[in-house]
């Protein structure tokens, strides 16, 4: 048989909330605009994220190994396994077992080890949770901690914005010792501006600004660590996938905030689809 002309894709672990824009529903259509086949492994359905006062809730860990035993008769291939959203121990554990059965020396893993915002780790998040966090963290080949969740990994007090940038890269090497090649620390505040603090593979590390501006919106997150992966899937740098992250992110707060969007209602990042569309 003809091997397929190579495109891409991701395996992607996350919930899918149906109102909102946050996790899947964020998480395909960027995969798609950048030319990669998105293949979810759904960890949760949710009639809508979790910021509304009001909301259904189905977790999906029991059905999780026989989907995924499905991929494994059909031999299935990846190019990427993206982790998002996990709900509970018992889902840390199966991704690290996703990883073990389809990650390859070739592929990317990303861990979005997401636990906490604001200082605070969410309510679902047990101290096992966070330590198996720290076990699954070791897995990637990139990961993408906030800074409380940093501050999670690094048992270290969060601080607003009193870090200063020797400590940050200090933080960003403690995730490293967990095992992962490159950590991205997101959301710093630095006064107008935000800073994502990059460690490479190679131990160099930048630190790439972006003008703060309009409001915290749900979903930035997923918007920014799904561009994160499908640069890194396409084999850019981390620093331009990072680049164009921030501007993304920046870009679509601006105009949610032009639309009048509810900020519960994320990121209208549909207007601006197009700035991500890859050309070969
Ligand atoms: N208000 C904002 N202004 C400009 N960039 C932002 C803003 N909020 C988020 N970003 C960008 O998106 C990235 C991810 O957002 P962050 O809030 O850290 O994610 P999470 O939802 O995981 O906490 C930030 O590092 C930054 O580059
Ligand atoms: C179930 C669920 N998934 C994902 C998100 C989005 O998270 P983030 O803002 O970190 O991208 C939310 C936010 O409320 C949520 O409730």
């Amino acid at each position: 048989m003809t091997p397929e002309k190579h495109q891409k894709k991701i395996a992607v672990i996350n919930d899918l909330s149906g109102y909102g824009r946050c996790s899947l529903t964020v998480v395909i259509p960027i995969l798609s605009a950048l030319k990669i086949q998105c293949c979810p492994v759904p960890t949760s359905i949710l009639s809508n994220h979790t910021g509304f006062p009001t909301y259904f809730f189905d977790d999906y860990t029991e059905k999780m190994p026989m989907y995924i035993e499905e991929w494994k008769k059909l031999h299935l291939t990846f190019d990427g396994i993206y982790s998002g959203f996990l709900g509970s121990e018992a889902q840390i554990q199966i991704v690290i077992d996703m990883i073990k059965e389809f990650g390859t020396k070739e592929g990317r893993v990303i861990i979005d080890p997401i636990m906490g915002d604001h200082g605070k780790a969410y309510q679902t998040y047990t101290p096992q949770m966070c330590s198996r966090m720290k076990e699954l963290v070791g897995y990637g080949n990139i990961v993408t901690p906030n800074l409380t969740e940093a501050c999670i990994l690094t048992g270290r007090e969060y601080q607003k914005e009193g870090f200063r940038r020797n400590e940050l890269i200090q933080m960003a090497e403690e995730i490293r010792e967990l095992g992962p090649d490159a950590v991205v620390i997101t959301g710093v505040k630095e006064g107008s501006f935000v800073t994502n603090v990059v460690l490479e593979a190679d131990g160099t590390h930048h630190f790439i600004r972006t003008r703060h501006v309009g409001n915290e919106r749900p979903g930035t997150g997923d918007v920014f660590s799904s561009i994160i992966a499908a640069y890194a899937v396409h084999g850019a740098s981390l620093r331009d996938g990072v680049r164009k992250a921030a501007d993304f992110v920046k870009e679509c707060i601006l105009k949610s905030d032009e639309l009048n969007v509810p900020v519960e209602n994320g990121v209208c990042f549909e207007e601006l689809l197009s700035l991500l569309i890859r050309h070969r």
